[in-house]
């Protein structure tokens, strides 16, 4: 086992103005692995999203990625640096083609520009056909594909996933899962956020339950069986 986790986040709170939303989570994120993060509507699965990826300030607490503490550092840094937080909703720019999607993905990151766009057309071969289509006609499928495809083809060591499979067609689900199996394959962690907890567990190495801003659960994913999850999620969200 490695010491050091790629990512390790200790007692870490949140707040939107006097509300406070996220109440000293701790917990580690080794390399190579994912983490599946569940918990019901407003548990605050996307407010530790948003507190890790820096978009929202850490009210105590330190998040130190890579061996580095990024508690304090912008989300455009951190961004830099390798973790890479995909929000809820499809982060597509609506009005451009697919390909200059790409391209402004690659506008922040020092990678190599064929490449990356090679590896975006890899991971959904369906980008390659549409590279000329404006994103916001594609499908919601296809946007989603190309939001995932912005994140994967700079190699980040880190994707932050919030509810990639919200609204999609259960094809669409299982092209979004493969490509970040085929992700975690090439050393791509993945911290998963799912309201539906069946195939983040199945995906995840380990999970978190979240329930009012509280960590209320941690453990290896094999181990968050039907009666927990119905305990923490009810009958809807452990399918
Ligand atoms: N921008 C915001 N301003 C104020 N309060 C917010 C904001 N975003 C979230 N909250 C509140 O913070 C708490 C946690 O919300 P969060 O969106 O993190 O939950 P969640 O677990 O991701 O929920 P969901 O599954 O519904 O997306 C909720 O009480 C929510 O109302």
């Amino acid at each position: 086992m490695s010491a050091t986790p790629l990512l390790h986040v200790r007692a870490l709170s949140a707040r939107y103005g006097s509300a406070q939303a996220l109440f000293g989570i701790s917990f580690d994120l080794p390399t190579n692995s994912a983490i599946a993060v569940l918990g019901p509507n407003g548990a605050g699965k996307s407010t530790l999203a948003r507190t890790i990826s820096g978009l929202i300030p850490a009210t105590a607490g330190t998040i130190e990625f890579n061996g580095t503490n990024i508690t304090r550092h912008s989300a455009d840094k951190i961004r830099r640096e390798g973790l890479i937080h995909l929000p809820e909703g499809r982060g597509v720019f609506a009005r451009l083609t697919v390909m200059e999607n790409l391209r402004l993905a690659l506008a922040v990151d020092k990678v190599d520009r064929s490449e990356a766009i090679a590896r975006a057309f890899d991971y959904f071969p369906v980008l390659a056909k549409r590279r000329k289509q404006i994103a916001g006609t594609l499908s919601g499928g296809e946007q989603q594909m190309l939001s995932l495809a912005r994140a994967l083809m700079v190699n980040p060591k880190v994707v932050i996933a919030d509810e990639m499979s919200l609204g999609l067609a259960p094809k669409m689900v299982d092209t979004v899962f493969d490509a970040l199996t085929a992700a975690r394959q090439e050393g791509v962690s993945v911290i998963m956020i799912e309201q539906f907890a069946g195939r983040a567990i199945q995906f995840a190495d380990h999970c978190l339950i979240l329930q009012r801003g509280n960590l209320a659960w941690s453990g290896p994913a094999h181990k968050a069986g039907d009666e927990l999850l119905h305990r923490y999620l009810g009958s809807a969200t452990a399918a």
